[in-house]
């Protein structure tokens, strides 16, 4: 089973107008809402690609009640656990340009957070664990290090999808799988990345520091996969960006529902790189049809 782990989930509400000025009454041209937070968005793209996983997470109020019966509409099966605030509401603003505000989201109380660890202590062989989305402010810093080392003991393979130096920790335990962005992975050495050579460099350094699989996407100008054996450049197809929220999202959730089926690297990495771009191109989460239409396009190039 794949289990996703959203610490700090989210109503994600979408709205659109003409054009943005401070201090201004907008009204909406167009508006929408999903339920959100990364691990969530793993849970709902895996599903769309018709493979069970399991969300858990904290939720709480009328936001938290709103994405739990969201996903049991989809089928998705759940364990939150409940905690007493409201789940944050995350604003995504668009206009000719992407704005997001995230909120702070609940208080996360020390009992309920020993029943996710209770809940990854039930965890078997061969079970994935995601890990993805900021960590909220009540929790510890290094609070993935510890749910990792807590799913290594059970046997589980983790992927880790977050933001911020606490990645570089994580990585002497070798995780299956970490996805940071190219800002993201220049972000954890003090460097700015802006071209394949450099990124390839600080991958390789994940890589020797642990991490058995590292993707490093890069928006519209491809994505890159390292490993112990090999370096491999992907293109992404050429489209409108209709919505990246949750486009690498779609890329770890599009690399698993691969990788479990077929156990094989590098058409998982294929297939994860034409569902973030079919997410990218939608309003909203890819559908299967999208992923398949888009992967005859995205080239494969042996780097090492
Ligand atoms: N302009 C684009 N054209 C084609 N594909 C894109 C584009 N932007 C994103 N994608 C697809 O989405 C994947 C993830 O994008 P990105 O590198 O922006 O990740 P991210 O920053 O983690 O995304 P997000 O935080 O928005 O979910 C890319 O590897 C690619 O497949
Ligand atoms: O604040 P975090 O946890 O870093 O990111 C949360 C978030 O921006 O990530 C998802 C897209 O990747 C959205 O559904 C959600 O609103």
């Amino acid at each position: 089973m794949i289990y996703t782990v959203t610490l700090n989930p989210s109503v994600d509400y979408i709205v659109q107008t003409e054009h943005f000025t401070e201090g201004e009454l907008h009204r909406t041209t167009n508006e929408a809402k999903f339920p959100g937070g990364k691990g969530i968005n793993v849970s709902r793209v895996l599903k769309r690609l018709g493979v069970e996983s399991k969300a858990t997470g904290f939720i709480g109020g009328f936001t938290g009640a709103y994405i739990k019966d969201s996903l049991k509409q989809e089928q998705i099966q759940t364990a939150f656990i409940e905690v007493q605030e409201d789940t944050r509401i995350n604003i995504k603003l668009k206009t000719a340009v992407e704005t997001e505000i995230n909120g702070q989201g609940p208080t996360v109380d020390d009992v309920s957070f020993q029943k996710l660890v209770d809940q990854i202590h039930q965890m078997k062989n061969d079970d994935i664990l995601v890990l993805a989305g900021s960590i909220p402010s009540s929790l510890p810093q290094d609070v993935y290090q510890h749910l990792l080392q807590l799913a290594n003991e059970q046997g589980a393979s983790v992927v880790v999808d977050t933001s911020g130096k606490a990645l570089l920790n994580l990585v002497q335990h070798r995780p299956f799988l970490i996805k940071p962005n190219h800002h993201e992975l220049g972000e954890l050495f003090d460097v700015d990345i802006h071209d394949v050579d450099t990124a390839v460099f600080y991958g390789k350094k994940l890589v020797e520091q642990g991490a058995q699989h590292v993707i490093v996407s890069m928006a519209g100008d491809g994505a890159l996969l390292v490993t112990e054996s090999a370096v491999c450049l992907a293109t992404v197809p050429k489209g409108e960006v209709k919505n990246s929220v949750g486009a690498g999202d779609s890329l770890v959730a599009g690399f698993l529902a691969s990788y479990v089926q077929s156990r094989d690297i590098a058409e998982a990495f294929q297939i994860g790189v034409a569902t973030g771009s079919a997410t990218a191109f939608s309003l909203e989460l890819c559908t299967k049809e999208e992923v398949d239409m888009l992967r005859p396009q995205i080239m494969m190039n042996n780097l090492g």
